[in-house]
């Protein structure tokens, strides 16, 4: 379980304090989703609770030690897996050559790594034919699939993202949603989603509203 104790956090002055006392509990085989306005520090939250920044206040534990103890190089490499807006990937190279070299830095050893990484991407709808494309040449969705993959595949057992839907038609966005309902409940993973898309909100199993610097949860 991933928790927050009293989190608080601002960037310069403590007068524009984007959150405070946060109390949050994230649990394994869950989807969460984290709303809030424009503005209101979702994305900061996020990077906080994947070791990006530090706590002002308060603090983060990963089964019951904190994020300092554990060491927040090793708490992203081996706990967590983020899918970045952006999807991040490597856009002169291959599906398959993304996630392989994913593989490799997350020091996984699998045994059959070609079967494994072809299927793996087979599995969200990415093709033999389009895993050896150059991501360039792939639609937002696929490259989002891509994404997502290459979070999944490291072993990690936290998988965030910001806004995973916001580049993506309605259609492809649900499809989203849905893989990431999988990751959660078929693989037991913590998946935190934060995001506008009021989908997302209703298809998770529990929601977090950032609103006048506190966390509400909302039914
Ligand atoms: N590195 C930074 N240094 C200083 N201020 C920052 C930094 N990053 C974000 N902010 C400010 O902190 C506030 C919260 O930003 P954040 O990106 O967390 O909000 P958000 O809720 O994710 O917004 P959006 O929904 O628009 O993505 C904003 O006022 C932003 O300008």
């Amino acid at each position: 379980m991933l928790e927050t104790k009293n989190l608080g956090f601002w960037y310069q002055n403590q007068a524009d304090t984007l959150f405070k006392e946060v109390n949050l509990q994230f649990e394994a085989g869950k989807m969460y989703a984290i709303l809030g306005k424009s503005g209101s520090g979702k994305t900061t939250f996020l990077s906080l609770i994947s070791a990006l920044e530090s706590p002002k206040e308060g603090e983060i534990l990963y089964n019951t030690e904190n994020l300092d103890k554990i060491g927040l190089t090793r708490f992203r490499r081996h706990h967590l897996a983020i899918v970045f807006q952006a999807y991040n990937l490597l856009t002169y190279m291959t599906a398959y050559q993304n996630v392989s070299s994913a593989l490799d830095i997350s020091g996984v050893k699998k045994e059959n790594k070609r079967t494994f990484i072809t299927e793996s991407l087979k599995s969200v709808g990415i093709t033999e034919d389009l895993c050896h494309k150059k991501v360039a040449q792939l639609s937002g969705g696929q490259q989002q699939r891509v994404a997502i993959v290459r979070a999944m595949i490291t072993g990690a057992d936290i998988i965030v993202a910001d806004e995973p839907t916001g580049n993506l038609d309605a259609e492809t966005g649900r499809e989203m949603i849905a893989l990431f309902e999988k990751i959660a409940h078929e693989q037991g993973k913590i998946v935190i989603l934060v995001t506008h898309d009021s989908d997302i909100a209703k298809r998770s199993d529990v929601t977090y509203e950032l609103k006048d610097k506190v966390f509400h949860v909302r039914s």
